[in-house]
């Protein structure tokens, strides 16, 4: 017997408020527990608005979402508690410190009492932040803050990991450290389902791979299939430049 998917997608639409054209269209697809699944297209593409209508951030049109098999439009609550997640906007008070901001991230996560100093404390270290747990976030470089924005997104230690471009704007060392905790993760048995710009990077951590473009999926699957289904392309590149074009994107 083959197990349900941890996200179900199914002809999922979005449409802005005063926009004519859909943001989010027809998509579908699904992603496996274990996996690293990548969602990926141009600038505009509809990556962020499909992400947030996950996590229950933003009601969609038409079409249906099930996490953890549940239905995102009932149990919105339930999963939410479920999945951590770190949007693309580094979402963090950069007036308070790196300790305290983690500490409000725990509350709003359930963790509660004398778990909170052990997952605060222990997340830092991994990341390379307990020494500047007590400097303000203002103070933090762009590697630290998304370093730290992907802390607050894992304190609860959740079994769904939803990351829209995690490491956007770091150096290669912060990207490094931040990729390769992911394969830990992965190892552990955690679902990312995580966008990004970055094909290279893609490459080396997906198991699955989505393309979309307007809003609607135009390639899935693992990337020797999607290289098989389009032979003019040799990497990933390649394949996502013949697919969305050389046109600049707003
Ligand atoms: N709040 C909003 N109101 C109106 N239109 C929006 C809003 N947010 C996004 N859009 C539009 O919806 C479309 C999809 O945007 P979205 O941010 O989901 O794309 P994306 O793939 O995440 O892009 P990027 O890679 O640049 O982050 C774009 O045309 C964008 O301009």
């Amino acid at each position: 017997m083959t197990s349900s998917p941890i996200i179900q997608v199914s002809g999922l639409r979005k449409v802005y408020k005063g926009s004519l054209k859909p943001a989010v269209d027809q998509l579908s697809f699904a992603v496996e527990e274990g996996e690293i699944f990548g969602l990926l297209g141009p600038n505009g593409a509809g990556k962020s608005t499909t992400l947030m209508m996950l996590c229950g951030l933003l009601k969609s049109d038409a079409g249906s979402i099930r996490v953890f098999g549940l239905d995102a439009g009932r149990s919105s609550n339930e999963i939410r508690r479920r999945i951590g997640v770190a949007p693309q906007e580094i979402a963090l008070f950069p007036a308070l410190t790196a300790w305290e901001n983690l500490v409000y991230f725990c509350r709003m996560y359930g963790v509660k009492g004398a778990a909170i100093r052990p997952a605060v404390r222990g997340l830092l270290e991994e990341f390379g932040l307990l020494e500047k747990a007590d400097v303000r976030v203002l103070h933090y470089s762009g590697g630290m803050k998304r370093r730290l924005n992907l802390i607050a997104a894992l304190l609860h230690r959740p079994g769904l990991l939803i990351l829209d471009e995690p490491t956007s704007g770091v150096d290669v060392q912060s990207r490094t450290m931040i990729l390769d905790y992911m394969r830990r993760l992965r190892d552990k048995g955690v679902t990312i389902l995580y966008s990004s710009h970055l094909l290279g990077e893609a490459e080396q951590i997906c198991s699955q791979l989505a393309i979309i473009d307007e809003g609607r999926l135009i390639a899935g699957g693992t990337l020797s299939q999607m290289l098989a289904e389009n032979n003019e392309s040799e990497s990933l590149e390649q394949l996502f430049l013949n697919l969305t074009g050389k046109g600049i994107r707003d």
